[in-house]
């Protein structure tokens, strides 16, 4: 019988394909948008991989199946599954707990026991489908326990980890019942990555707090048999498919598209966009908030300055986003009803996902772009912003210090989105900024997106993977830096103050309690909504 299993396995919580069902009935997939699966594919294709991961709508049933050249796991998610697991313990425990609790994070233990089992179901599917020493490659939070699992149950895998969004200070993330847990379970793996070398350092210094274990720089000494295996606990900024997104922006129907979108707005003299997932973790109230005080301050006139909102729907179901979405349809409502023309609206609030084609065009004829999240992992959008600008170096980036990509980007506009009167300065700034300083700006972005793309972000991953499984000393690795750090700024690591990383450190391996000292402020404000509307 032919082995089909397979020498590369990802595992994430949603697949890289979407299934459409056609006016006949039939389902079809097609593949995702998004930069993980474009930067995996031909490594996935040459390898043979395999991909594990939900199909998006509750007990589909399906059987594994060949697309593009990878074969395709599901794992079936039921109704209960889907509100415990992937709404409940993912989406309202720890991705709020993870963004430095801007909305409270619910614990309920129904929810754990729930995340236990999905994981274990998608460690499973991994399991069968490796090839004996595989690599398997685990993304994202939903995600946690599986490489302890992989471990446990097949030692002869090598076992990466990639987290997408923030890990925060202890102090945070102590609040977290099953934080000893989480913990062993990523430990599983060999190499753990994160966005931010804040994030890693979040990360290591929960171990030392939480296990008996030592530490170095970026390795991690986990007890192993009679002896300890190296974990690499180290930062590995993601990034987009920037030859593609420069391709796409020189299209001349985009270029033509783009012109079209200015025409339709009236031809405003500057046009402002925010693209993000209908997330409160994005800072949308707060940029609306900004954008409305300075048309009431008269500091930017409506039919002069448009600004489009484009706002996916996300988690539709768990409230804190019900709540949100009321609150930014609320807010937006008002604006317009304010200020309003007849032929002016001063805020196009679109609540509908595009084809890439039209977010380039949107990106093109966007001058300034507000990038104002509270808490992001990196935020993707601000590089492919400067990506369709390549061209015409054009355009100015107004990005919050709060998201990873101000770690790279640092010659956007950087700002506090907390701080409503600079944000509000700080748009103004954009607005008026000479043509040669938005060049300046732009190139040494360009610079830097190109040079760490998504297929470097993948590569450099892999490649710390092939060495562990080469049985290399990873102490080199955890020196080294990607291009990105190699040639960042001198500065602050951006990592606002209370999330700093903790740089080299050796500890003892004593089991430290659960002080509370190296905690942010939370954010929630108990007199505002419960999402901490800005004031
Ligand atoms: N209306 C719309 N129509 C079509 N496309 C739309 C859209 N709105 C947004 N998108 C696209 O969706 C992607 C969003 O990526 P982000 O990084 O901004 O956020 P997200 O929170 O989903 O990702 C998580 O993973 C990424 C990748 O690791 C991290 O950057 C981030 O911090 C973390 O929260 C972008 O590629 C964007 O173009
Ligand atoms: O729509 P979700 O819940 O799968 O989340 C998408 C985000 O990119 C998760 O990092």
């Amino acid at each position: 019988m032919p082995d089909d299993r397979s020498h590369l396995v990802v595992v994430s919580n949603r697949l890289p394909v979407d299934r459409t069902v056609g006016p006949d009935g039939e389902p079809t997939w097609s593949q995702s948008p998004g930069g993980l699966v474009t930067a995996l594919e031909p490594v996935m294709r040459s390898a043979g991989g395999a991909w594990v991961g939900w199909g998006g709508q509750p007990d589909l049933g399906l059987e594994p199946f060949e697309h593009d050249g990878i074969r395709i796991i599901p794992i079936d998610l039921s109704e209960s599954d889907i509100e415990r697991y992937y709404e409940g313990f993912s989406n309202d425990t720890l991705w709020p707990l993870y963004h430095d609790v801007i909305a409270p994070p619910s614990y309920h233990r129904l929810w754990w026991d729930s995340y236990l089992s999905v994981n274990r179901r998608f460690a499973d599917a991994a399991i069968a489908a490796a090839a004996p020493d595989a690599t398997v490659w685990v993304q994202d939070y939903q995600l946690q326990l599986v490489p302890r699992m992989l471990r446990e149950a097949r030692p002869d895998l090598t076992i990466g980890f990639f987290n997408h969004i923030p890990f925060p200070a202890y102090g945070i993330y102590s609040q977290l019942p099953w934080r000893t847990q989480i913990i062993e379970g990523l430990l599983g793996a060999d190499v753990i990555g994160f966005q931010r070398v804040a994030d890693a350092g979040n990360f290591t210094r929960a171990v030392r707090r939480l296990l008996p274990y030592s530490t170095k720089g970026s390795i991690v000494n986990v007890p192993d048999g009679d002896g300890a295996r190296q974990v690499l606990a180290k930062a590995f900024p993601i990034s987009i498919d920037t030859a593609g997104f420069e391709e796409l922006a020189q299209r001349p129907e985009v270029r033509a598209r783009a012109e079209q979108i200015r025409h339709d707005l009236g031809n405003p003299r500057k046009i402002m966009l925010g693209v993000d997932r209908l997330d409160y973790t994005k800072g949308i109230r707060h940029r609306v908030k900004a954008f409305g005080e300075l048309l009431a301050d008269g500091r930017i006139e409506v039919g002069d300055v448009a600004l489009v909102q484009v706002a996916s729907p996300s988690r539709e179901r768990v409230e804190t986003y019900r709540q949100l979405r009321d609150e930014v349809e609320l807010t937006v409502g008002r604006i317009n009803g304010d200020y309003g023309t007849i032929s002016h609206q001063p805020i196009s609030y679109l609540h509908h996902g595009f084809p890439r084609e039209e977010m380039a065009a949107l990106y093109l004829a966007a001058d300034v772009m507000l990038v104002t999240a509270l808490r992001d992992g990196m935020n993707l959008v601000a590089k492919e912003y400067v990506a369709a600008r390549s061209g015409d170096l054009d355009g100015v980036l107004v990005l919050s210090e709060f998201a990873g990509a101000a770690d790279e980007l640092r010659t956007a506009v950087l700002i506090n989105p907390h701080d409503i009167a600079g944000l509000k300065d700080a748009i103004r700034g954009a607005l008026d900024m000479p043509r040669e300083e938005r060049r300046r700006r732009m190139r040494a972005m360009r610079k830097r997106v190109r040079e760490n793309d998504v297929e470097h972000w993948s590569a450099t991953f892999l490649d710390a993977l092939r060495r562990v499984r080469r049985g290399d000393d990873l102490s080199a690795l955890s020196a080294s830096g990607s291009r990105r750090s190699a040639g960042q700024a001198p500065g602050p690591d951006t990592a606002p103050p209370g999330h700093e990383a903790s740089g080299a450190h050796a500890a003892s391996g004593a089991h430290r309690g659960s002080g509370h000292d190296e905690a942010a402020p939370p954010r929630v404000d108990p007199g505002a909504s419960a999402i901490g509307a800005p004031r």
